[in-house]
Order: structure tokens, then C-alpha cells, then sequence
């Protein structure tokens, strides 16, 4: 595995210190506003200035988890001939085994990605410290059966592609060294049908969709509040012994309070769903692309 995942924090060293984070999957298509949503989280949680080391909640980008490229494959992505869309652009397998490094409390390092040159940047790695709290985001992110399984809680931020693509063009153009036309070319080629074949159908894996992205700001302090209430359990009970790590519904709480907390939950949910801030699972079809 191409991450330094040996190492433990010192207060992990027995098995019993070792705390399962909490796992959240943000998925949604191209410029949806995926980081945004999770900065936006990590700064309600006044996270997002605090030192790397230090933070209970941390963001981790699938784009670190692009496979690296042939010769001939770097030279058609120079050309914008290259499907990054497309689940095998990614390192499934290595996007697993981080994950799981990360869910059993060790320390990774992962690439960052250069979109300027289309390939991983070894020298530049983050390091992902054990945290209370991991969003995983990415367009693909619920897209491999046993990734989507890991997830305690699945997110799918909502965007209309016309929006998403009036904010990904000056994006990609400024931050990502591309031209107009490649931009396009690119669009219309790739990452449009793509995204119809493989990133939209698994908005039906999501637990809570949110439309508008970082804009619908009832459906983020949802969601932050959420996290706060697993926080605060968690220091007051510690370790893993509320979490159930089961799979199926992802987390389980045994004690009343939390109990109480995903109680409030539900109801703030059957809320959002009534307002149309938040659309949960069965109310799905009614978004639009
Ligand atoms: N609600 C919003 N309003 C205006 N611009 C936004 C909003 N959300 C995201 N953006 C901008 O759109 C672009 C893509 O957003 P980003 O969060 O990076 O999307 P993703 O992570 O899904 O690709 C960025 O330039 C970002 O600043
Ligand atoms: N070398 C690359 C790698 C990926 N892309 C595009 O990035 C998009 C995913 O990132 P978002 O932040 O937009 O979610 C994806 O649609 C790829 O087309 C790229 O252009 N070049």
C-alpha cells in the first residue's frame, strides 16, 4: 500500500484507546459543491483553522485515490482524451485499504493530486491524523460496492449540472490550468455522461441529499448538528463502546443520550423533508439533473 499507515498516535498504542471514527461520504457530481459543503462543516465545527494534528474532524479528497497513468494515458490526458470519470481512473483497492487504516485509527499519508499535470504529487503528502470525524469526498465516492459499505453516513450534495457547470468551467480554467474549449470538449466527452452512467444513480445509496450544495445552509447545520451531538457523547463515554459497527444501518448508540440525539435527528429530518431543504431517501426521484 502506498501509504505510511504503520504508524499509531501514542495514546493509541492498546486496542482498546483506539477510536473507530465516525465515517461520512459526501458524494455528488462535478463542482456540486462537495468541498465546500465539508469546509463548511469543518468550520462550524471550528475545525477547519485548528492544527492538523489537533482536529476531531478531518476531510479526505478521492482525488488523491486517481491511479497513476501509463505513458500513453498521461499523453491523451495532456490532449483532454482522458476519462477521469470513469471508475477505473480510480485505485479502488487502495481507496479501501486506506479507509480501512483510517476506520481501525492509524495515521495515513496520502498524495495530493496536481490537476495541472494530471497526476499525483508524491512530495506532497497530507497527513490524515486519527480523528473523531472522516468526510470522505468525491464523485465516486458510493460508486464500489465495498467502499459504500464503510460509510456510517452518506451524503449526496445536489447541485443542478447547469450550475455545476458554470462553476466548474472558471474553476478548472483559474485553478486547474485548463482553456475554455478544453473545458467543453472535456464536459460534453466525458464527465456528463459519466456522470448520468456513474455518479447520479448512486444518489440513491445517499442517507440525506442535499440540494443547492453549500447553499442550503438549514441542511448543513443539520447535519453539524448532528456531528456535535456524536462529539459530545463520544467525550463523555469515550473510546468505541458507542459505536456498533455493523454495516447495515452503519452506527448504533447505546446509551440514552444518544439515543435522544438521533431521535432529534429523525425529527429535524422529517422537518427538512417537509420544508424540501433536505430530501432523504424515499423522496429521491423528486430532484432533478
Ligand atoms: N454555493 C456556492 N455558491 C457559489 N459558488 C460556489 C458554491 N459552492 C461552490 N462554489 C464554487 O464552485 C466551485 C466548485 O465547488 P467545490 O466545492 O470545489 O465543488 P466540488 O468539490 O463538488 O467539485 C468552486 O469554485 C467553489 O468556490
Ligand atoms: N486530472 C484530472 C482529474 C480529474 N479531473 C476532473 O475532476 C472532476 C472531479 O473533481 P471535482 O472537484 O469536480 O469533484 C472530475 O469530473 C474530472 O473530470 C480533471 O479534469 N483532470
Amino acid at each position: 500500500m502506498d501509504v505510511d499507515n504503520t504508524l499509531l498516535l501514542p495514546n493509541c498504542e492498546h486496542k482498546t484507546d483506539i477510536k473507530t471514527p465516525f465515517l461520512i461520504g459526501v458524494a455528488g457530481g462535478t463542482a456540486s459543491g462537495k468541498s465546500t459543503v465539508c469546509k463548511k462543516i469543518m468550520e462550524q465545527l471550528g475545525q477547519a483553522d485548528m492544527d492538523q494534528a489537533q482536529r476531531q474532524v478531518v476531510t479526505i479528497g478521492q482525488d488523491s485515490f486517481y491511479r497513476e497513468l501509463t505513458t500513453a494515458e498521461k499523453a491523451k490526458a495532456q490532449k483532454g482524451l482522458f476519462n477521469f470519470d470513469h471508475p477505473d481512473a480510480f485505485n479502488e483497492n487502495l481507496m479501501y485499504d486506506t479507509l480501512q487504516e483510517v476506520l481501525k485509527g492509524r495515521i495515513v499519508k496520502v498524495p495530493c493530486y496536481d490537476y495541472r499535470s494530471n497526476s499525483l504529487d508524491h512530495e506532497n503528502k497530507l497527513t490524515i491524523y486519527p480523528a473523531d470525524v472522516v468526510l470522505f469526498e468525491g464523485i465516486l465516492v458510493f460508486y464500489f460496492p465495498k467502499i459504500r459499505d464503510l460509510f456510517h453516513m452518506k451524503l449526496f450534495v445536489d447541485t443542478d449540472s447547469d450550475t455545476r457547470l458554470a462553476r466548474r468551467v472558471p474553476r478548472d480554467i483559474n485553478e486547474r490550468g485548463r482553456d475554455l474549449d478544453a473545458v467543453l470538449t472535456q464536459y460534453m466527452t466525458f464527465v456528463k455522461p459519466a456522470f448520468e452512467e456513474f455518479c447520479s444513480p448512486t444518489k440513491k445509496f445517499a442517507d440525506v441529499i442535499i440540494p443547492r450544495g453549500a447553499d442550503n445552509t438549514v441542511a448543513i447545520d443539520l447535519i453539524v448538528q448532528h456531528i456535535r451531538d456524536f462529539l459530545n457523547n463520544r467525550s463523555r463515554y469515550g473510546s468505541t463502546t458507542n459505536i456498533n459497527h455493523d454495516n447495515t444501518n452503519g452506527i448504533g448508540f447505546r446509551d440514552p443520550d444518544s439515543f435522544m440525539a438521533i431521535r432529534r435527528y429523525s425529527s429535524l429530518c422529517n422537518e427538512l423533508t417537509n420544508k424540501e431543504n433536505a430530501f432523504f431517501g424515499k423522496h429521491q426521484n423528486r430532484t432533478q439533473h
